[in-house]
């Protein structure tokens, strides 16, 4: 299993998103938080801002659609340049029709559970997918207290993951810091997206890397 720290883009200055996404370089992806003011009670970017984004820097794009409708725009942020699409389950017509459509078009298939989002009626979708999001805070805004009750759906999750024999990554994502990453990583979670935590800190790229250790000592895995 291989630790990543995907730092959220979200905790940036958007006024200077192309020297703040140089600054995580070396991070495993650059998290995008998409939200649309319906889903989620916040706006933050779309599209085009994605397709500059990916312009402007080698990390690859772990876009976040907080968005009603994901199976009708999912595509586009995958030809703007996404690497990986997460879409929410509480917001897709058809979750597994569109998890199918974003592997086809060349990106990996993710869904996310809000807090709320029991894993288990999704058992049997998790083979069409390359990474399960479990939210650690509601969706909608950063800096929020991450929220400890999810520690056992992580958990059970992960058990649904190794129970399937699957490759699949447990992404956590909400409130990760350097205080509580090691229990996300103890309770199963591989890939962690921290935003506060990193562009919050003096320097981004040394927060990732510090994050990365604390998660690596929880689980004594090397990172990739
Ligand atoms: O999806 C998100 C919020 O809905 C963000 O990715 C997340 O909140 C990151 O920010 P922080 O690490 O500060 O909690
Ligand atoms: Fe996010």
């Amino acid at each position: 299993m291989a630790l990543q720290i995907n730092p959220s883009i979200l905790s940036a200055d958007f006024s200077r998103l192309a020297d703040e996404a140089k600054a995580v370089e070396g991070a495993d992806w650059l998290h995008v938080d998409v939200m649309d003011n319906h889903f989620v009670p916040n706006l933050t970017l779309g599209v085009p801002v994605v397709d500059s984004l990916g312009k402007a820097t080698e990390t690859p794009l772990d876009c976040h659609l907080m968005i009603d409708d994901p199976d009708r725009w999912a595509p586009q942020y995958i030809e703007a340049g996404a690497g990986s699409v997460t879409f929410h389950v509480e917001a897709a017509a058809a979750p597994v029709r569109l998890a199918r459509e974003i592997r086809a078009k060349g990106a990996r298939a993710s869904m996310a559970l809000k807090p709320a989002t029991p894993i288990e009626p999704y058992e049997d979708l998790l083979p069409e997918l390359d990474m399960l999001l479990v939210m650690t805070v509601e969706p909608g805004f950063g800096g929020q207290a991450f929220l400890d009750i999810m520690l056992p759906k992580i958990r059970r999750t992960r058990q649904l993951i190794d129970k399937h024999g699957l490759q699949m990554w447990l992404q956590v994502d909400g409130g990760v810091s350097a205080a509580t990453i090691e229990r996300c990583a103890e309770a199963g979670a591989d890939v962690f997206v921290a935003g506060s935590a990193v562009y919050g800190a003096d320097d981004p790229a040394k927060a990732v890397q510090a994050l990365r250790q604390l998660a690596e000592k929880a689980t004594g895995t090397p990172g990739t």
